[in-house]
C-alpha cells in the first residue's frame, strides 16, 4: 500500500518523497514517501527504532535529510525552511525545552520568537495553561515539573500560534487521562475547523480511536499507509500492525527466564 509519487500539491499538509537519513551505518530512513492531506489527522507508528522520530525531525526542519524533499503545503521545507517552519508547530523528543524558564516564560517566549504581537500572547497563554491544566505550575521552573507537566507545557508551545499543521511526536506519552481527553478533544476541534495533526504513539488503541489516517513503519521504512480503515482492513491496528511488524523480525524467548 506505498503512495504513488506525485507531484506536490499545496492542498495536502505535508508531502515527503523519498526521505532518507544514515547514522554511521545505520539507515534510520530509508527513502519514506507520505502524503497528509490536509484536513487529516495522522497517526504515525512503528516499533522502537522505527525511524519515527528522524522522520519527524526532518519533517520540520530539525534535522537535515541525506536526500529526499519534503513540502508543508507546497512549501518546500529545505528550501524556504523559514516560510515552512512559519505554517508549522512542531514536538518532538529531544528538541530543546529550556528548563530555567516558568511555564507561562515558556509558551511566552514560544509565541513572541514566532513574531506574535505580545497582547495575542498574554491573552492566549492562560487559555493554555488552563486547558493542559498547569495554572497551579504555571509560574514554578519547567526543571521542576514532571515528565507529564513538561510534554503539556511543550504541546502548548508549539500550540500559542494557531499553525495550520501541528506535527508532534508522543504528545500523550506520561500525559495522565484526563489531560489527553481534553487535549485530544482540543485536538479534534483543531481538525474540525481545517487544521492538520500529526501524532506518533505506540498507543495502537489511541491512534485508532483519534486518527483517520495512519502510516506503519519499520526498519526506516513505510509497510503501509493510507485512511484508517485502508489499513487495518477490518482489524484492529494493533492486530494489523503486530502481524506486519512481527512478520519482519524473528525471536525467541528467553529460556532461562523462569521460575
Ligand atoms: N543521532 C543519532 N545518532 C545515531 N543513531 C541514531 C540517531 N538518531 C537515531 N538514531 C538511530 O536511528 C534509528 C531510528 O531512531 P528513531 O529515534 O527515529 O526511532 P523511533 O521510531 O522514533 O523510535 P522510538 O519509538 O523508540 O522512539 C534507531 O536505530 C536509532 O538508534
Amino acid at each position: 500500500m506505498l503512495e504513488k509519487t506525485s507531484l506536490p500539491d499545496p492542498d495536502n499538509a505535508v508531502v515527503i518523497r523519498s526521505l532518507g537519513k544514515q547514522f554511521g551505518d545505520k539507515i534510520a530512513v530509508n527513502g519514506i514517501n507520505l502524503t497528509i492531506p490536509a484536513g487529516s489527522f495522522y497517526g504515525f507508528v512503528g516499533p522502537n527504532g522505527a525511524g519515527k522520530t528522524t522522520t519527524m525531525s526532518m519533517m520540520t526542519g530539525l534535522l537535515r535529510p541525506d536526500h529526499g524533499q519534503v513540502w508543508v503545503h507546497g512549501i518546500n521545507m529545505w528550501e524556504s525552511p523559514q516560510q515552512a517552519k512559519s505554517v508549522l508547530g512542531v514536538l518532538v523528543d529531544g528538541a530543546a525545552v529550556f528548563p530555567r524558564l516558568t511555564g507561562t516564560q515558556l509558551i511566552t517566549y514560544s509565541g513572541l520568537l514566532r513574531g506574535m504581537d505580545a497582547d495575542v500572547v498574554a491573552e492566549r497563554v492562560p487559555d493554555l495553561l488552563r486547558v493542559m491544566d498547569l495554572e497551579e505550575a504555571a509560574n514554578k521552573m519547567v526543571a521542576d515539573y514532571s515528565a507529564g507537566m513538561t510534554k503539556k507545557v511543550s504541546l502548548a508551545a508549539s500550540m500559542i500560534h494557531s499553525p495550520q499543521v501541528l506535527i508532534l511526536d508522543e504528545p500523550f506519552e506520561a500525559v495522565d487521562p484526563v489531560s489527553s481527553a481534553r487535549i485530544r478533544a482540543i485536538l479534534n476541534e483543531y481538525v474540525n475547523s481545517g487544521g492538520t495533526v500529526m501524532i506518533s504513539s505506540h498507543v495502537m488503541d489511541l491512534v485508532e480511536r483519534t486518527c483517520d489516517h495512519v502510516a506503519v513503519i519499520d526498519k526506516g521504512q513505510v509497510l503501509a499507509s493510507g485512511s484508517m480503515a485502508e489499513v487495518t482492513d477490518g482489524v484492529s491496528l494493533e492486530d494489523r500492525f503486530v502481524g506486519m511488524v512481527s512478520s519482519e523480525q524473528s525471536g525467541e524467548g528467553l529460556s532461562w527466564f523462569r521460575t
